[in-house]
């Protein structure tokens, strides 16, 4: 069975530790919920569990699943979809051709659903010809939301996944999360709002966190310039 556990792990930039050290496990069908206020680290911590920051110290170790070549997945970047705060979707490219590149990009082994399928679980109609910055605030989130349906993988990683979603988006998203848990899917979620995910697991950074920045005695060092190009800033 899929299982992520997570071993002191702290979270932060170069040796600042924005969270932790977090000790916290999920198995497949559970979806843990990330609270906290702001800056508390709930990005920072689920950039790091996508594998697109380092760890400042701690694990984690993935076990019952296989990457694309067959092998014993290691890291969760291997069997994950990451959506952060931005959409990740090309804004002068059709809603079609964005979700066609994240089927191919991430698919495993097929079995996602046709793009005009996945938009539709989302509540949209058939948009898949138009510019993606063509649609409104709320249907760019729905449309880049639809990529986990297209291309099917055990771990979503959310970032504020409902923001700028309306009442009927939240709980058509609720259920979308639901059957993928029902179906052996982990979701591991950031979020300000209710989810709707009732049986979820929850895992607060409130204490500790938010304002009291510690550094680590050792850990990995960064080039500032590389990781602020990396992450979009600059
Ligand atoms: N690129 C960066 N370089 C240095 N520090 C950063 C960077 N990004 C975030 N931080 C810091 O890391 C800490 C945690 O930020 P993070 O974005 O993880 O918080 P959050 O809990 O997701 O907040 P919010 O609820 O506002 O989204 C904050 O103190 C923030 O200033």
């Amino acid at each position: 069975m899929l299982t992520i556990s997570v071993e002191g792990l702290s979270v932060g930039r170069g040796r600042t530790i924005a969270a932790g050290p977090l000790d916290f496990r999920s198995s497949a069908g559970e979806a843990l919920v990330v609270t906290g206020p702001n800056g508390a680290g709930k990005s920072t911590l689920l950039r790091t569990l996508a594998g697109l920051l380092p760890p400042v110290a701690g694990e984690v170790v993935i076990e019952g699943a296989l990457a694309a070549d067959g092998e014993a997945a290691r890291t969760l970047a291997e069997i994950s979809h990451y959506v952060g705060h931005r959409n990740a979707m090309k804004p002068g490219v059709t809603v079609g051709r964005n979700l066609d590149f994240w089927r191919a990009s991430l698919s495993l082994a097929g079995g996602g659903l046709s793009n005009r399928d996945a938009l539709d679980a989302l509540g949209l109609p058939d948009l898949t010809g138009l510019p993606f910055g063509y649609l409104s605030a709320g249907q760019q989130r729905r449309a880049s939301l639809a990529r986990l349906l297209v291309a099917p993988r055990d771990v979503w990683i959310l970032d504020e996944p409902t923001a700028a979603l309306d009442a009927d988006a939240q709980v058509r998203f609720g259920e979308v999360m639901g059957r993928h848990l029902s179906a052996g899917g982990i979701v591991l979620a950031a979020t300000h709002q209710p989810l709707g995910l009732d049986e979820a697991k929850r895992l607060d950074l409130a204490a500790g966190a938010a304002g009291t920045r510690r550094t680590a005695g050792a850990g990995p060092t960064i080039d500032e310039r590389e990781l602020a190009e990396a992450e979009g800033w600059i």
